[in-house]
C-alpha cells in the first residue's frame, strides 16, 4: 500500500538546511494499522505530507496506493483520505452539509453523498449533533466530524496526523475506540502520527519510532519492548547501607539484568519481572536485608525511547518547539 525509497525533505529556515525527512524506507501492507511515533519536530507530519502529496520530496521515491506522490498525485488523493492537525470542516456550515458538499467535492452524486454522510454520522456517533453548525460543537466531535470528512470517498487508506492532540483523556480514548473500530470493522490501512506513548501502543499494530528524520525502530509494540526494555522491579529499603547490599545481591540473582541504586531505591531492569520479583524477595529476606516495598512495573515505549536515544519521549515533548517558531516554509499548495 505505502512504499518509500530514501524519501527525503529538507527545509531551508534562517539560510540553515533543516533535514525533516532522511532517506526513509517504509513498506506498509494493505490493512496494516501503523503509528509513527516520536517527538515533537522528528519529522511524522512532513513524512505525511508528502506521503499525502501536500509536499513534495526534495529526494527519494513514494507510491501510495499505486501511485506515485509526485508523477501522479491525482491518482493518489482519490485512494487516499487524510486528516491533518487543523480542524478540516467550516466552522459556519451544518456539520452534516460539511460531509455532503466535500463528498460532491469528490465527484459524488447529491443522493450518494447524502446516504455516506448518513452512514458515517452513524458509525461516527454524531447524530445528536451532525445538524449543528461546526463551531458548536466540542473538540472531540469535531475531531469526529473531520475524520467523517477523510472518510466521505471510502477510501482504502486514512492519514491521520496527531488525531487526538488537543482532547482530553476521555474525548482522547473514544476517539481511539473509532479509529480502531474503523480498523477492525473495514480494514482500512491506517497511518498516524502521534507524540502520545500510550496512544501507539494502544492502537497500533506496528510502531514506527522516528527520530531526528530517521526511523530508529520499527516492530509491534509488545516486541518493541520486550528487545529494548525489560520489566522494572523497585526496591525500596529501609537504609542506604541495605540498599548496597540489596544492590549485590540482586545482581548474584537477577544476572544479567541492569541494576542500579538511589540512596535507599533499587532499580532493577530484568525480564519475566513478575516472576523474579518473589524469587528476589525470598533469597534477600533469606540474607537478612529487609526490604521496605516493591513495585513491578511493565515496560513502555517510552522506555523504548530511552533505551534508543538516551533520552524520554516525555520531556521532549514538554520541551519541544512550537510549530509557530517557524519562519521559512517551502510547501506545495495543497
Ligand atoms: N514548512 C516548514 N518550513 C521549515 N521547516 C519545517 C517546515 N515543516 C517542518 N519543518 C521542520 O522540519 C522538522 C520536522 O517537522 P515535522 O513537523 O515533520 O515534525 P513532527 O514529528 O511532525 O513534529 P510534531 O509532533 O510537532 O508535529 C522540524 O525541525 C520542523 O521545524
Amino acid at each position: 500500500m505505502i512504499r518509500t525509497r530514501k524519501l527525503t525533505r529538507h527545509f531551508v529556515v534562517k539560510k540553515e538546511k533543516v533535514e525533516a525527512v532522511r532517506d526513509l524506507d517504509l513498506h506498509i501492507e494493505s490493512g496494516e494499522m501503523v503509528a509513527l511515533l516520536g517527538p515533537n519536530g522528528a519529522g511524522k507530519s512532513t513524512t505525511l505530507r508528502m506521503l499525502t502529496t501536500l509536499l513534495s520530496p526534495t529526494s527519494g521515491t513514494a507510491e501510495v496506493a499505486g501511485y506515485d506522490v509526485t508523477t501522479n498525485q491525482r491518482g493518489v488523493r482519490g485512494r487516499i483520505g487524510y486528516i491533518g492537525q487543523g480542524n478540516g470542516a467550516a466552522h459556519s456550515q451544518r456539520g452534516r452539509d460539511e460531509l455532503v458538499s466535500q463528498g460532491r467535492a469528490y465527484g459524488m452524486s447529491v443522493a450518494a453523498a447524502r446516504a455516506r454522510a448518513a452512514e458515517l454520522i452513524s458509525s461516527l456517533d454524531l447524530e445528536g449533533v451532525a445538524d449543528r453548525i461546526v463551531s458548536s460543537l466540542s473538540g472531540g466531535q469535531r475531531r469526529r466530524l473531520d475524520i467523517a470528512m477523510g472518510l466521505i470517498h471510502a477510501p482504502d487508506l486514512l492519514f491521520l496526523d496527531e488525531p487526538s492532540t488537543g482532547l482530553d483523556p476521555q474525548n482522547r480514548a473514544n476517539l481511539q475506540e473509532h479509529i480502531h473500530r474503523l480498523h477492525a470493522e473495514h480494514g482500512t490501512t491506517i497511518v498516524l502520527t502521534t507524540h502520545y506513548l500510550e496512544e501507539a501502543d494502544h492502537l497500533a499494530e506496528r510502531v514506527i519510532v522516528i527520530d531526528h528524520g530517521r526511523v530508529i525502530a520499527d516492530d509491534t509494540p509488545a516486541r518493541l519492548k520486550a528487545d529494548h526494555a525489560g520489566d522494572r522491579i523497585m526496591l525500596t529499603f529501609d537504609h542506604e547501607d541495605d540498599a548496597r547490599r540489596g544492590v549485590a545481591h540482586s545482581l548474584g540473582i537477577a544476572a544479567p539484568a541492569h541494576v542500579e541504586q538511589d540512596g535507599a531505591r533499587v532499580l532493577i531492569e530484568a525480564d519475566g519481572g513478575a516472576q523474579l520479583t518473589p524469587k528476589l524477595l525470598l533469597s534477600l529476606d533469606g540474607a537478612g536485608i529487609t526490604v521496605n516495598s516493591v513495585e513491578v512495573a511493565r515496560p513502555t515505549l517510552d522506555d523504548v525511547f530511552l533505551k534508543l536515544t538516551g533520552r524520554s519521549l516525555r520531556e521532549d515533548a514538554a520541551i519541544a518547539t512550537p510549530q509557530s517558531a517557524i519562519t521559512t516554509s517551502q510547501e506545495n499548495a495543497a
